[in-house]
């Protein structure tokens, strides 16, 4: 049986972990003057998404009785765990991807730890690969990995949404998001609903187009 307070633990001992977020970045940051920014340039960055939006895709989950998860961007896994959160409440279950091998490990280590790898699938690689053919419906994507991938992976999952399915759209703020939420405005199929500050966009499928 799960434990909720191991989870708990884990998710605080990783927040605790990613306080140094910032001065890694500083440390990085001169490197992108000159060439873009490059997954293997956060290997050891968290990059995670707050407590208040883990809490609150906990509850979304719940709310929407939502089973069927796809998270693009696992990191060392402190969302993975908010979501594991809820979908074991919902009996529901988890495939999350990481491109970087060592953050996938580490993060299969904290599922581990805090008791959820039964519900997890966690795929090693780059998602456009790992997330290719995928079969079953989709009741909640989440995306937060790397923006330049957030259209074609949303394309390419687009068949296994159903009137319900709920993307979270992190770091919507971000300037090379801004293109993939160009699209999605554009299109009659999808309502958008920002949320802290722009940070997030909630899109839901219009009911009058299902
Ligand atoms: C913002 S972080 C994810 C944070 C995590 N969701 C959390 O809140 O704890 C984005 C992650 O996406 C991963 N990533 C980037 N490009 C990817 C790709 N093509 N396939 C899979 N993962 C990728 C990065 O290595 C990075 O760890």
């Amino acid at each position: 049986m799960v434990k909720e307070e191991n989870i708990e633990i884990v998710i605080d001992q990783l927040y605790k972990d990613s306080r140094l977020d910032g001065l890694k970045m500083l440390k990085v940051a001169p490197k992108f003057i000159f060439s873009p920014m490059l997954p293997e340039d956060f290997k050891d960055v968290y990059l995670s998404i707050s407590r208040k939006q883990g809490e609150d895709l906990r509850k979304l989950i719940l709310k929407k009785n939502i089973k069927d998860v796809v998270e693009f961007g696992t990191s060392f896994g402190i969302s993975t765990l908010f979501l594991a959160q809820g979908v074991i409440e919902t009996k529901g279950h988890i495939i999350t991807t990481e491109l970087i091998e060592t953050k996938a490990i580490k993060a299969l280590q904290n599922f581990e730890k805090a008791g959820v790898s039964h519900i997890i699938d966690l795929r090693i690689g780059d998602a456009l690969e790992t997330l290719k053919n995928h079969q079953s419906s989709i009741d909640l994507l989440l995306l937060d990995g790397w923006k330049d991938l957030y259209l074609p992976l949303f394309k390419m999952l687009e068949p296994n949404f159903h009137k319900d399915t709920v993307i979270y759209v992190d770091n919507a703020n971000m300037s090379d998001a801004q293109e993939f939420l160009k699209v999605l405005k554009n299109d009659t199929n999808y309502i958008l609903q920002p949320m802290y500050d722009r940070k997030v966009v909630l899109v839901t499928l219009s009911q009058d187009k299902v």
